[in-house]
C-alpha cells in the first residue's frame, strides 16, 4: 500500500488537479495507493502520523503532492520511520527540494516511475534542536535550509495568507519573493548571533542573513548557495555581514545572477554541525515553513531518509 500525502492548496490548487490525474491513473488502483488529502497549515505532520499509526497494512512508501512546506511537515511526522520511503511529486510554487534532487520527471509520469520501478537513494537531512531559557524544547527536520534574518522574514511574509491573497488576486505569485524582499526591507534590522561551525567561533556578530543549506536553491530557484549537495555530509553555510538596505537589494538580485559569491561581505562556509546562539528569540526559515527560538543547533541526521527519485 502507498499512502498519498497532498496539500490541495499547493501551487494554487495545481497539487489537486495533479492528485485528480493520478487517482484515473490504473496504477493508483493497482499498487493499493490510499489518498488524504491536508485540510490546513500544519496538518500534514500530524496527519502522516494518525495515518501511519492506525493503519496496518505494510506501507510499501508515501509519496507527496505539493510543495516544498507540505513535504517539511511530512518528513516530520515520519521521522520514527526512517526506512519508510518517500517520494515527492512537486506541484507546489516553489519546488526547491525538487530542483536540489534533480528530478526530471513531473506529475502523473512522475507518479508512475515512484510506483513501479523508482531509484531510492539515503539523505542525510537537516536536524536542528532549538533551546529556550536554556531548556531543550523539539527537534525538527528540514530537507532545504534553515536560515535567521532577511531569508526568515521573507519565508514569514510569503507564508502570511492576507500577503498571498493579495499576490494571487493580483496573479503576480511567480513575484512573489521579490515583492516579500521589499516589503521586508522597510523594517529590517540585522540578525545578532553567535555562530559557531563545527565547534569554532566566526568572528562576525551581526548578519543579513545565516542560511544553513543542504542543497544549493531557495526560495524558487534562487542558487542561495551554489556549493551545497544533498549528498554530502556537510552543509554550505551562507553568511552575509551588514549591508546599507539598498547593497541588499542589489544583493538580492545578485542570488539570481549566481554571482553573490563573490561579493566581499558574502561567505560560504561549510560544517556539519551549526550553533545559532543570540539573546533574543529569533525567526527561523525551514524549509520556507517559519519557527522561533533563541539558540539552536543544527546537524546532519545520524539516520538518512530513504527518497524515491525517478
Ligand atoms: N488545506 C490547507 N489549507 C491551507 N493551508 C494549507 C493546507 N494544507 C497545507 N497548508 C499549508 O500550505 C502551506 C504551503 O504549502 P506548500 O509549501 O506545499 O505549497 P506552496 O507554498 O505552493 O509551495 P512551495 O513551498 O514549494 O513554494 C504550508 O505551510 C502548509 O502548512
Amino acid at each position: 500500500m502507498y499512502i498519498v500525502i497532498t496539500n490541495p492548496k499547493a501551487g494554487n490548487g495545481k497539487a489537486k488537479r495533479l492528485l485528480e490525474a493520478i487517482q484515473k491513473d490504473e496504477l493508483f488502483t493497482l499498487k493499493n495507493c490510499r489518498s488524504f488529502q491536508t485540510e490546513f497549515a500544519g496538518h500534514g505532520k500530524t496527519l502522516i502520523e494518525s495515518v501511519l499509526r492506525t493503519h496496518h497494512t505494510p506501507v510499501t512508501g508515501i509519496i507527496v503532492i505539493g510543495g516544498d512546506g507540505t513535504l517539511h511537515e511530512a518528513v516530520n511526522g515520519l521521522i520514527n520511520y526512517p526506512d519508510l520511503p518517500i517520494g515527492f511529486i512537486p506541484s507546489g510554487s516553489g519546488n526547491d527540494f525538487a530542483r536540489g534532487l534533480g528530478l526530471r520527471l513531473q506529475g502523473v509520469e512522475l507518479f508512475r516511475k515512484l510506483v513501479t520501478c523508482p531509484n531510492a537513494s539515503r539523505i542525510r537531512i537537516g536536524q536542528v534542536t532549538c533551546i529556550h531559557h536554556n531548556q531543550k524544547t523539539k527537534d525538527y527536520y528540514f530537507l532545504n535550509s534553515l536560515g535567521t534574518g532577511l531569508d526568515s522574514e521573507i519565508a514569514f511574509l510569503s507564508n502570511d495568507s492576507h500577503f498571498r491573497k493579495q499576490v494571487k488576486k493580483w496573479r503576480i505569485s511567480r513575484l512573489q519573493y521579490v515583492i516579500a524582499l521589499f516589503k521586508t526591507m522597510k523594517k529590517f534590522k540585522h540578525v545578532e548571533a553567535e555562530v559557531d561551525i563545527n565547534g569554532r567561533r566566526v568572528k562576525y556578530k551581526s548578519f543579513v542573513l545565516t542560511t544553513i543549506a543542504n542543497h544549493p536553491f531557495f526560495g524558487k530557484g534562487m542558487k542561495i548557495a551554489p556549493k551545497a549537495d544533498v549528498n554530502s555530509s556537510s552543509f554550505s553555510v551562507i553568511l552575509i555581514e551588514p549591508l546599507a538596505k539598498w547593497r541588499i537589494v542589489v544583493l538580492f538580485l545578485s542570488v539570481f545572477m549566481g554571482v553573490h559569491t563573490k561579493l566581499r561581505k558574502v561567505h560560504e562556509l561549510s560544517g556539519s554541525s551549526i550553533n545559532i546562539k543570540s539573546t533574543v528569540p529569533i525567526l527561523l526559515q525551514l524549509d520556507g515553513q517559519s519557527y522561533r527560538c533563541e539558540e539552536c543547533h543544527v546537524k546532519k541526521t545520524d539516520h538518512a531518509l530513504v527518497i524515491l527519485t525517478d
